[in-house]
């Protein structure tokens, strides 16, 4: 107990001397003087120190509201590092409040090692000295992750484990990240940074292509190409092509469209962005709205033909086909009316082409490009070809294995007895696959199955024999408007006649009138007249 005393005794005069020692150094010592010392110590320490460090910070300096993204990789990748290793851990919410991801506390430290070899993770935290109170309290607490690792050690540490950090850190993020459903802000969300291009929701829509019914063949070959495509970085920077993919997806009304591109997302794992074309400005903002989407995601733009007048062309072509498409265009009627009402947009035709394949639509890469169409023949076609929607697919009416997949969804049933009869009307006639699964769908707890497929095929002979009278309807009137057509070809001839035995009365009447004396060889003989005077006159002359 003594002896402590004693070297408490000794030792306290000692760190007197090295705090009056380390003040007077601050205080006296010139700035520039007091840099050198620093410098020659700092290398004196790095002679004899063989560890390196780098520093990532939370913040980058230039992006004033955003985390730097290798920061929030870095951590990501050190969740499961941290939460077995450090001592003292942070929780922060993901998904929406249904996970929680550990990261570890200021000044807590963890290893990692890669290809055999060690390293260090530390978090730390700077406090700035400040007199003044900031109204951001990250401009007083910078924190960062410094990374140690032996100087033997550059070479792999910067070319391969740092890639191998950050790759790993954004695939943890996506698998865990809540997706999200994006739908764009009309122009007054705000001003500067607190401006939101977009508004979103978490998206959590069902649909599969488990529950999605279409032709099995199409719908694997679908599938593959979204999984080609989402596996093809590399392959895409080689060829030299944006990272990008377009799907043209059209059919009638309650065929599947959205339900497919929910299924989709759901496949890929990607977030949606739902452009409503009529809620945009201009180009420009159109433009900036690309610019403010996530790779990994699907950018949606339904019902193309009625976003925007996008060329008169295609209001013409609209004209023209206006008699082809009158039924299936009373089924939208409502929602063309409705866009009708908004075209106020000033984006254009080439707005419109450039957001799907000019220089910006290369940034972030991995992003589908999704239109929905129920009249494609009304697009321009400089807007689907191949290179801007690269896929053109096609939802149709349903067919038998349609059915099959939409029975099996709705009632767990896989064959029936009424499937053959139920085969056969779908041969026959033309009804959606929404029109089916409303059918399919018990209505109360005392329905089953049988009752459900007899109702659908009420259904279905009701459609078969409503397309007959419509096609008898058709018939009668295409008959009454031929007849109307020949009638009217005939009264025009016969109008045309009359107008010229009216057309010779007229000429000789305007003879009988120029020549009211009645000189009508006079006036036949104008020429010989004239002749006559012609002559009379060289006989005068
Ligand atoms: N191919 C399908 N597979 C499974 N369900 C479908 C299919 N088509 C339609 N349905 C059902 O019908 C409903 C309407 O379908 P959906 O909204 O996908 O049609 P749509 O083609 O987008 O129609 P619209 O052209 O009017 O936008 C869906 O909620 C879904 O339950
Ligand atoms: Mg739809």
């Amino acid at each position: 107990m003594m002896m402590m005393q004693d070297v408490w005794t000794q030792l306290g005069p000692t760190i007197a001397t090295i705090m009056f020692a380390w003040t007077m150094y601050q205080n006296y010592f010139p700035h520039e003087l007091r840099g050198h010392i620093r410098r020659y110590t700092d290398k004196l320490v790095t002679y004899f120190y063989p560890y390196m460090h780098i520093i990532f910070h939370e913040y980058e300096t230039d992006g004033w509201f955003e985390r730097s993204k290798a920061y929030v990789a870095i951590e990501r990748y050190l969740s499961k590092n941290s939460s077995t290793q450090a001592k003292r851990l942070k929780a922060n919410v993901v998904k929406d409040g249904q996970s929680l991801v550990l990261t570890m506390d200021d000044h807590e430290e963890v290893t990692d090692e890669y290809k055999g070899e060690k390293v260090w993770w530390i978090s730390s935290q700077q406090i700035a000295n400040r007199q003044t109170i900031s109204w951001y309290p990250r401009e007083d607490e910078k924190r960062y992750f410094k990374l140690k690792f032996h100087r033997k050690n550059r070479e792999l540490i910067t070319a391969s484990y740092l890639k191998y950090v950050l790759d790993e850190g954004k695939a943890i993020s996506v698998r865990e990240r809540q997706r999200k459903l994006y739908t764009n802000n009309k122009g007054d969300g705000g001003y500067g940074y607190r401006r939101r291009m977009w508004s979103q929701v978490v998206f959590e829509h069902p649909s599969t292509f488990d529950t999605l019914a279409m032709e099995p063949n199409k719908k694997q070959e679908i599938m593959d190409d979204l999984q080609t495509f989402s596996k093809s970085k590399a392959y895409y920077a080689k060829i030299g092509k944006a990272w990008k993919r377009g799907y043209l997806l059209y059919g009638p009304p309650g065929t599947g469209k959205s339900s497919m591109i929910a299924a989709m997302a759901n496949f890929l794992q990607y977030d949606v962005y739902d452009l409503e074309l009529t809620a945009v400005k201009d180009n420009t903002e159109l433009r900036k709205l690309l610019i403010d989407t996530t790779s990994k995601s699907i950018i949606v733009i339904e019902d193309i033909d009625c976003s925007l007048d996008l060329t008169g062309q295609r209001e013409k072509k609209k004209d023209d086909k206006e008699e082809e498409v009158k039924d299936e265009k009373d089924a939208v009627k409502e929602k063309m009316k409705n866009r009708e009402e908004k075209k106020q947009s000033e984006v254009t035709l080439s707005g419109l082409l450039n957001f799907i394949d000019g220089l910006w639509s290369a940034i972030g890469g991995e992003r589908l490009i999704v239109f929905t169409t129920n009249f494609v023949e009304k697009l321009d076609p400089a807007l689907i070809r191949r290179g801007r929607m690269d896929k053109h697919i096609v939802l149709s009416y349903c067919c038998f294995d349609s059915f099959k997949v939409l029975a099996n969804n709705y009632l767990d049933v896989e064959s029936h007895d009424h499937f053959p009869e139920i085969r056969r009307l779908l041969g026959e006639t033309n009804i959606t696959p929404a029109d089916v699964a409303e059918n399919l769908m018990p209505k109360s707890s005392k329905e089953n199955a049988n009752t459900c497929l007899e109702r659908l095929i009420k259904a279905l002979e009701t459609a078969k024999e409503e397309a007959k009278l419509k096609a008898e309807e058709e018939e009668r009137e295409k008959a009454e408007k031929e007849k109307e057509e020949k009638n009217k070809e005939a009264a025009a001839e016969e109008a045309n006649n009359t107008d010229t035995v009216n057309e010779n009365g007229k000429s000789e009447s305007n003879i009988v009138k120029e020549n009211p004396e009645g000189n009508v060889a006079k006036e036949n003989g104008k020429s010989e007249n004239n002749g006559v005077k012609e002559n009379d006159d060289i006989s005068k002359g």
